[in-house]
């Protein structure tokens, strides 16, 4: 088809047009014929007909009231005759990959004429490639699947395998090892915790909380039991399978009665031979030492990431020498409903029952009984995993704040003129840096430490992290709904991605450990960590 050929118009010509079956506007150097779509504009016929607006110039009002995604939209895109006679459009769209310029809608080590110690070329060239990928193959499914509540499209799975970007989300490691990642930009031995800082905090940017989690967070915090811990021939089946984006897996530990209670769980296995019928008495029987059996496992788990579409279960169960850990695969007896959360659907977050399910031996993660330690293992990377997103997410607030108070008007002045609107973007730019800083500090910390130094010495740091983040970003979603009024509460226009926000927002301080065990966490280990001859 070829393209619209556009008239060249003077402000004169489409003052001609200002009747309402003859309506023609100026947005933006742009005009826009809108004769038969007044009757179809959300918004009404009277704002479009006012004498303000017909055969005028209303790029002022237009902005006051929409976002520019709009005009981009193709139903209202075709709506443009033509555009003003030497005048070109001021208002342009963010190319696919590009920095915002935005002030502090970037952190600094992206920020023009900043600097870092921390980011090398290798981390910039990363982080372009990521952007480019997000731009153009998860930004639209992420606002698609946010609205409809299905899962993320199997063809943002597919292109992320290409890509290892599946394999990269757990952070650097010896599951990296042969594999091309990014295309061939960085090497296997050369990733590290900063190339998976910028995954995470890229993926943020699609701005829905839901779909960071559907875009399979099971996997982040459900894949690791199974690398760390299960046996050979189990991570060779199911880890290639993960990994290529087909099969899902999940993390099955909260239950109804025991919430993150590790402890307190009440899903149990019982033993029986390979094979052999279930007991009827429930009793385990007695396996001889090095023969391989079967767990018979009861119980049910709650608010399951992922849990609606994973093949693989890593579930945390009472055996009879304590809390042990198995990878469960979808089998008869497992079964999994929906629950309502505030986020929405994407995620497939699930209420899981297991009914007589039969799992063999070979699936158990680590020891018998010592479950505890594959569950823990994991926490400090799930916690800064949300850090990482939780920064992020802050700084597309602060990036909607100010584009918001520049282009809306009250009292004839923009909202910025106003100094409690000012005090309250202040807060935000405040907060946001100072969780990026810390993080960055953090990060470099772990690519000097062995995992299990991590454990020893971040777990205070990241704990703290994390609370002191999700405060921060709870402040700031409350801050950003009074600045953008009962816009902030409207779930379409405008403050869509702040209603988003302050919906979704108390997920990053719940999941991983809430706030106030977190920040207990962090004093017991400093407490533990005291010299014994300190004093005042
Ligand atoms: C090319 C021209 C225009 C198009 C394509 C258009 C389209 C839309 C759309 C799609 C909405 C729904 C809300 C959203 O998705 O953001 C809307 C709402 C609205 N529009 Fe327009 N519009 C245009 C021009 C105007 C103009 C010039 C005015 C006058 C000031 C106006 C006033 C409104 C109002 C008052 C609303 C309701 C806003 C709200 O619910 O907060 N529109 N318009």
């Amino acid at each position: 088809m070829s393209a619209k050929v556009m008239k060249e118009l003077s402000l004169e010509e489409v003052a001609q047009h200002n009747k309402p079956d003859d309506l023609w506007i100026v947005v933006d150097s742009k005009v826009y014929d809108l004769s038969r779509f007044k009757d179809l504009h959300p918004g009404g016929v009277s704002v479009l007909t006012n004498t303000d607006i017909a055969g005028k110039e209303a790029t002022e009002a237009f902005y006051g009231l929409h976002r520019h995604e709009v005009l981009e939209r193709p139903q209202y895109a075709r709506l443009q005759i033509g555009n003003i006679k030497g005048e070109k459009p001021q208002i342009i769209s963010r190319p696919p990959g590009a920095i915002s310029d935005v002030p502090y809608s970037e952190p600094t080590w992206l920020t023009q004429g900043f600097h870092s110690p921390y980011f090398t070329d290798n981390h910039r060239q990363f982080q372009k490639a990521m952007r480019q990928f997000i731009d153009e193959h998860v930004y639209e499914d992420a606002q698609a699947r946010d609205a409809d509540g299905k899962r993320p499209s199997q063809h943002v799975f597919d292109k992320m395998a290409e890509l290892n970007l599946h394999a990269m989300r757990l952070g650097p490691g010896k599951h990296l090892e042969g594999r091309t990642l990014m295309g061939g930009l960085v090497k296997p031995e050369e990733f590290d915790y900063f190339h998976e800082l910028i995954i995470t905090q890229e993926l943020v940017r699609c701005g829905s909380r839901v779909y960071g989690d559907a875009l399979l967070g099971g996997k982040v915090i459900g894949l690791p039991p199974v690398l760390n811990f299960g046996k050979p021939e189990l991570k060779a089946k199911v880890i290639p399978e993960v990994f290529s984006g087909k099969k899902f897996i999940c993390l099955a530990i909260s239950e109804p009665q025991a919430g993150s209670d590790v402890i307190g769980m009440t899903t149990t296995a019982i033993k029986v031979r390979k094979g052999a019928p279930i007991p009827k008495d429930g009793q385990e029987e007695e396996i001889p030492e090095g023969e391989e059996f079967d767990w018979i496992v009861n119980g049910g788990k709650k608010w399951i990431t992922n849990g609606m579409f994973a093949d693989y279960f890593t579930v945390g169960v009472k055996s009879e020498s304590g809390l042990t850990v198995l990878l469960i695969p979808r089998v008869e007896g497992v079964e999994t409903k929906p629950i309502k959360t505030s986020y929405g659907h994407a995620a497939g977050t699930a209420l899981i029952t297991f009914d007589n399910v039969r799992v063999p031996s070979a699936n158990t993660l680590g020891e018998e009984g010592m479950g505890i330690f594959v569950i823990l293992s994991n926490f400090n990377h799930e916690r800064w995993v949300m850090c990482c997103g939780s920064a992020r997410s802050q700084r597309v607030i602060i990036d909607e704040c100010l584009r918001w108070v520049s282009q809306r008007k009250a009292f004839g002045k923009p909202l910025h003129s106003q100094a409690v609107v000012r005090s309250k973007i202040a807060g935000m730019i405040a907060r946001t840096e100072s969780v990026q800083a810390w993080l960055e500090n953090i990060t470099y910390q772990m690519t000097h430490m062995s995992y299990k130094e991590q454990s020893t010495k971040l777990a205070g740091q990241i704990a703290f992290l994390k609370t002191y983040s999700t405060k921060c970003a709870q402040d700031t979603a409350r801050d950003a709904v009074q600045i953008f009024g009962g816009r902030g509460i409207t779930q379409s226009g405008m403050g869509k991605f702040i209603e988003h926000y302050y919906r979704t927002v108390p997920f990053d301080s719940l999941l991983g450990g809430a706030e106030d065990v977190l920040s207990d966490l962090g004093v017991r280990q400093a407490i533990r960590q005291m010299p014994k001859n300190a004093r005042l």
